[in-house]
């Protein structure tokens, strides 16, 4: 299986830049999160990815193939999206037939034991089915298409917390069972957390973060204590968010703390989980010196 790599990429709406220079790699077989406030640009930047909208500049390549107009190449690479490509009266069933026609080897066993995991049958067309179901039609052509690159675009669209769960559950099978490369952009951000190895987190046009979900826990953190102490102990560091509540002061920072500094008695340290670690890093930062 080859990376896909993504270099330069820039792309503008009229006068607003909404990728600015936009290059990273995904890895075979890895679970990826794509994070981003409304509007980040981060459907834009699937889009670009699987051939759907052209980037002004920059190029996705498939090893050291580019994929834009590039059949074989696109064939690998499959996005679930809010924005429907099929025609309302289809029928889920001739859904599986239309992927294994583009992708091939379509998994009609597994879709069929998803869809009624999800209570659907596959005469339903996508009309007759409520958002969420839908939804779920479309999470089970997504994880049984043959396909190496998957891009789940908001894949829990209208899911109740039942169906996100067996969603949850169905995308760690079909990976244990047949890895490939997924990339999950959503806001739900704790809920896919422990199921991500790295993440993509694109804010103000660039991207800002690119690691091990893991790695970037390690440094991330409240301090918390009387105000002075938190302002000694932080002094140099970037200050992602602030709260004061009386005399306590509560900041976040992404940062090593592997340097000398001592904690105070009264100052505390805790990590932040990845929901808490995103809005600190997308809130707008102060520099605190
Ligand atoms: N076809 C288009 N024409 C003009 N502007 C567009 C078009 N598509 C997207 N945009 C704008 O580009 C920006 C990024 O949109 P995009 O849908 O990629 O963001 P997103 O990160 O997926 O947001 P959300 O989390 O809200 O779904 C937005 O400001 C949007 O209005």
């Amino acid at each position: 299986m080859n990376k896909l790599t993504i270099q330069h990429v820039k792309k503008r709406f009229g006068r607003k830049q909404i990728l600015n220079d936009v290059s990273f790699e995904l890895a075979p077989a890895k679970i990826y999160g794509l994070l981003g406030r409304n509007g980040a640009g981060k459907s834009t930047l699937l889009n670009i990815m699987t051939n759907r909208i052209f980037a002004n500049q920059g190029q996705v390549l498939l090893g050291q193939t580019p994929v834009a107009n590039n059949q074989a190449a696109l064939s690998e690479l499959y996005l679930m999206s809010e924005v429907d490509l099929l025609m309302k009266h289809t029928k889920v069933k001739d859904t599986f037939a239309m992927a294994e026609d583009v992708y091939g080897q379509f998994d009609f066993a597994n879709a069929t034991r998803m869809l009624n995991a999800f209570g659907i049958s596959e005469k339903d067309t996508l009309a007759k089915l409520s958002t969420g179901l839908r939804t779920a039609a479309k999470l089970t052509v997504a994880l049984n298409v043959n396909a190496n690159y998957i891009f789940l675009d908001e894949p829990t669209l209208g899911l109740d917390a039942n169906h996100r769960e067996l969603f949850y559950q169905e995308l760690m099978r079909t990976y244990e069972e047949r890895p490939r490369t997924f990339v999950i952009s959503t806001h739900l951000i704790s809920e896919v957390q422990q199921l991500l190895e790295d993440v993509i987190i694109l804010d103000h046009a660039t991207i800002i973060k690119n690691e091990a979900v893991s790695d970037l826990l390690a440094n991330a953190y409240e301090i918390s204590g009387p105000a002075d102490l938190v302002a000694e102990y932080t002094a140099g560091m970037q200050i992602l968010t602030s709260r004061q509540l009386g005399k306590i002061q509560a900041v976040t920072v992404v940062a090593a703390l592997n340097d000398h500094r001592v904690l105070p008695d009264q100052v505390k340290l805790a990590h932040l989980d990845l929901q808490k670690t995103f809005t600190a890093l997308t809130n707008g930062g102060e520099k605190h010196e």
